[in-house]
């Protein structure tokens, strides 16, 4: 089970110095009210920035995307308006075998909807409309679901929900209650730079797994060294994996036993061309879990994790056609 904000991305491509007429940062995720968003829409038209595609996204629920389409059964906890946008952002979960409850449902509510200007280097920088999904609680959690999960996995943006934060412990506790491991994402740099305290809140005593990029990873530990990073990351987990773009990936892991540190490099699969970041590192957690969750060597999670993102960041949009999830597994673990 994961939970997360429920977003409907719209993809705007433009030029870095379109991007700098707007109050945006390159590369992070900054918060909106709908006047805000509707005055970036503005000035895209203004400036002739057409919309390039429209897809269901929302970081989580990219990874259970990528967790459903290898063939997991995840359930998405979210909140979305009873909206045309929450209609399509459900049916675009439910085709790719993605489970949701009614919980998740808030009638009168306007679903979250999140612009992803894409400039020409393949950088997503993002402005997120939370709409109903700010007000996301445990009352949009379904409980029997989480019971019945191996994993629970909290997607890092909500550390900026002032609305889910009491219910944290309650999560942890459930989860640890039914023998449900916790991994946490720390979503983007913005996350951690302003709203660290919320991290610390999900991430209790220590957690399985921790998702973050290089960047992250850095401003978290205050380490200038992406190994040394995931070192300090494990910490406040049991394996903390580290993506790092073309440098590839570092997987940290401490033993059960011995609390031995074993450090895995992970080679990034040659891409001739980015288009669009968006969800990278959503698709790496998905596909690492879904690996991990049949049995497969952290190497082997790493490996698979990073040939789907190296798939992921060559075409727009946050997620692939569900089929090319497969293709790709076969190919990289038969290999
Ligand atoms: O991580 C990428 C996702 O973050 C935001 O939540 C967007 O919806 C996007 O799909």
């Amino acid at each position: 089970m994961a939970i997360g904000n429920a977003l409907v991305d719209h993809e705007y491509v433009l030029s870095d110095a379109a991007l700098e007429e707007t109050d945006l940062t390159k590369g992070n995720m900054t918060l909106a009210d709908i006047e805000e968003q509707q005055q970036l829409l503005a000035y895209f038209k203004l400036a002739e920035i057409e919309p390039s595609k429209q897809a269901g996204g929302g970081s989580a629920a990219n990874t259970m995307y990528a967790f459903a389409s290898l063939g997991g059964k995840p359930f998405y906890a979210c909140r979305v308006g009873d909206d045309s946008q929450g209609a399509f952002y459900l049916k675009d979960l439910h085709e790719a075998g993605v489970a949701t409850s009614e919980k998740s449902i808030h009638t009168g509510g306007v679903t979250g909807s999140c612009v992803v200007a894409v400039t020409e280097d393949g950088e997503r920088t993002m402005q997120t409309y939370l709409g109903t999904s700010s007000d996301i609680t445990a009352d949009n959690v379904n409980f029997e679901a989480l019971a019945q999960s191996d994993w629970l996995y909290i997607e890092g943006y909500l550390a900026m929900s002032e609305s889910i934060q009491p219910s944290m412990t309650q999560l942890r506790q459930q989860a640890g209650i039914h023998g449900a491991k916790i991994a946490v994402s720390f979503a983007d740099p913005a996350v951690v730079k302003f709203a660290k305290e919320g991290l610390l809140n999900m991430l209790g005593n220590t957690v399985a797994v921790i998702f973050c990029n290089s960047e992250e990873a850095k401003l978290f530990t205050d380490k200038k060294q992406v190994k040394a990073a995931a070192r300090a990351l494990l910490d406040y987990c049991q394996t903390a994996v580290v993506t790092d773009g073309a440098n590839g990936a570092i997987i940290a892991h401490k033993s059960d036993n011995t609390s031995e540190i074993e450090i895995y490099d992970i080679a990034t699969p040659a891409v001739a061309n980015v288009i669009d970041t968006n969800g990278a590192g959503d698709n790496y957690a998905g596909t690492f879990l879904y690996a991990l969750s049949q049995q497969y060597s952290l190497l082997e999670c790493g490996r698979l994790a990073s040939e789907v993102s190296a798939q992921v960041i060559q075409q727009f949009g946050p997620r692939l056609a569900s089929q090319d999830y497969k293709d790709i597994a076969q190919r990289v673990l038969s290999a």
